[in-house]
């Protein structure tokens, strides 16, 4: 009875695969072929089974088949750059669904970024991220009109009430953190206090922070499943748990809405307004440029795209500072010449995170290692477009998709040396004097700005990140507070020496496994400790 479909789909799979096949070989670019694509929805939830046996075996993901190494999702991270370090600046992942060509040339790059009309963003693949309405994500040809009222509150004038903000939380965090003592740490314009997950006081499921992140933990379902429907009386409890914290988040959406729309009718600012003066931000915007089904589906992309990658990205660094304690006492040096005697509380934006470069090149080198998001896909929509790949020009037909691997770029040794290895201080250089910030002056140094398009953890174009100054302002300012009179310290199991337990916690680092971002497969494996410096304080 199964064996008409199986063969149907053997059928299917070689004729279209032998097709795109056709397709690379005109292009002249090295390939590799693959019997499923990647974003087969059956195959996202198997693979990591069928994976989690075999990293049991002793086989490196190097030494499999490519058809194996490649079907892996997250297959980036594992790979770094030597794919391209082998096969060149562009080659094609082949499946039966598409050509993906696979982008790691500065000069391409920059192309394709620059060119949003000709390489668009095949909206299809961000279609799941709807849960809440249409979004900046998934509006195709009406994407500024979302993206002109989305990122009208993101700028300049906000950044002293993110800082602000940060610092309250960050001194929060260390409270608890210094709380739970040799134990080890427990695994938009809107205050919330600071809860640790084994904070008793978290038990209020509906809660906007609980919900939130029940939502994020919870996303690749829901982005499949409608959420009304898990949260209906059929389903299994944990499911309806999943519904149920997707309807409070809404209706914590609705209430934010209700609270700004008030608001502007008051002719009072919106919360998008803190600290602005009227005449940078048309508040009018919010409410004329929106359906409501959109501002929703775009509040919820800005919690999605804003929560888990600085969240993901202060984990790793934390790890990895922990592991390092050198690149610890380095940030610190800064932040005390910086800061001096100041306590948080008086810490101010403007004249304090210009001058804490060291504290951004941790941001800078996590990102740089552990991208979020690996890979950023283009489409040649209905005509096929020419480019410019080192000496050749590469016509590319229409319909085919055109990947800008920003994990292997930020790898390549080309453009970064020892590019494998977290080094922080690699984004630090000697200020020449002129060009010296004052507060800078203590330490006399300035942040690399690396060659045009070998970095773009927040993509760049017309497209790019809104968040991007948002995050490095929130990282900042954690690190200084966290790093002023603390350490992070790895606790260590039975006769394990510090060594040992470095190894064990930058192992961690690298267990990774991509869902809808690249994140710590097994983050509770390692246990940190919060210390306050001997002699540092109260
Ligand atoms: C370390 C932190 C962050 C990283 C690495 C990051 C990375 C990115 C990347 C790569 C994109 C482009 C995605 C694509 O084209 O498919 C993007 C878009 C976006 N990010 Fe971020 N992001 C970060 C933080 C934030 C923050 C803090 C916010 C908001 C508070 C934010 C809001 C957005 C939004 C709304 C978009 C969609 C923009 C558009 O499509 O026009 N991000 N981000």
């Amino acid at each position: 009875m199964f064996l008409g479909p199986v063969l149907g789909y053997m059928i299917w799979t070689v004729s279209t695969l032998e097709r795109n096949v056709r397709k690379a070989r005109q292009l002249n670019v090295p390939y590799i072929c693959l019997p499923i694509d990647g974003n087969n929805v059956l195959w996202a939830a198997f693979q990591p089974y069928i994976w989690s046996i075999l990293d049991r075996l002793p086989f490196k993901w190097v030494s499999y088949p490519d058809f194996v190494r490649y079907s892996r999702r997250g297959w980036e991270y594992a790979d770094r750059s030597d794919t391209h370090v082998h096969l060149g600046p562009v080659w094609a992942l082949i499946t039966p669904v598409a050509v993906y060509l696979q982008f790691a040339d500065p000069g391409a790059v920059n192309e394709i970024f620059t060119r949003r009309s000709d390489f668009v963003r095949p909206v299809k693949e961000y279609k799941l991220l709807e849960v809440y309405g249409p979004c900046v994500s998934t509006a195709g040809d009406d994407w500024a009109r979302h993206r002109r009222v989305l990122a009208a509150p993101f700028n300049e004038s906000i950044m002293e009430f993110v800082w602000d903000e940060s610092l309250r939380q960050a001194r929060s965090m260390l409270r608890y953190w210094s709380s739970a003592g040799d134990a080890g740490i427990p695994t938009f314009c809107k205050s919330y206090e600071f809860r640790g997950s084994a904070d008793p006081k978290t038990d209020e499921a509906s809660s906007y922070r609980n919900s939130l992140q029940t939502v994020l933990d919870n996303i690749v379902p829901l982005m499949l499943i409608p959420y009304h429907f898990l949260a209906s009386p059929i389903v299994p409890k944990r499911w309806a748990r999943v519904g149920n914290a997707a309807v409070s988040f809404k209706e914590h959406m609705a209430e934010m809405l209700e609270e700004e729309t008030t608001a502007l009718d008051q002719g009072k600012p919106g919360s998008g307004d803190k600290g602005t003066n009227s005449s940078n931000l048309d508040t009018n915007n919010f409410k004329r440029g929106l359906s409501v089904n959109e501002i929703f589906g775009n509040v919820f992309v800005i919690n999605f795209a804003g929560h888990d990658t600085t969240a993901i990205t202060l984990a790793f660094s934390m790890l990895l500072l922990a592991a390092n304690p050198l690149v610890q006492e380095w940030i610190s040096e800064e932040i005390s010449a910086v800061t001096k005697d100041m306590p948080t509380e008086e810490w101010d934006y403007k004249t304090l995170f210009p001058a804490l470069n060291r504290c951004r090149a941790v941001l800078l080198e996590t990102l740089r290692v552990y991208p979020p998001i690996m890979g950023l896909p283009k489409w040649t929509s209905q005509r096929a477009q020419t480019i410019t790949v080192r000496d050749r020009t590469l016509t590319i037909p229409p319909g085919v998709s055109t990947v800008l691997c920003l994990k292997a770029i930020q790898s390549h040794p080309d453009y970064w040396p020892d590019p494998h290895t977290w080094k922080p201080s690699r984004w630090i250089s000697q200020a020449t004097s002129v060009s010296t910030p004052p507060i800078g002056q203590y330490l006399n140094e300035q942040l690399l700005t690396p060659k045009p398009n070998t970095y773009f953890p927040w993509s760049d174009g017309p497209q790019k990140c809104p968040g991007k100054k948002f995050a490095e302002v929130e990282a900042v300012a954690v690190f200084a507070c966290l790093f002023k009179q603390h350490r992070l310290l790895i606790e260590k199991k039975a006769h394990e020496s510090d060594e040992a337990a470095q190894k064990r916690a930058i192992a961690c680092s690298n267990d990774v496994r991509l869902e809808a971002l690249l994140k710590m497969a097994n983050a509770d494996q390692v246990t940190l400790i919060c210390n306050q410096v001997l002699g540092s304080g109260p």
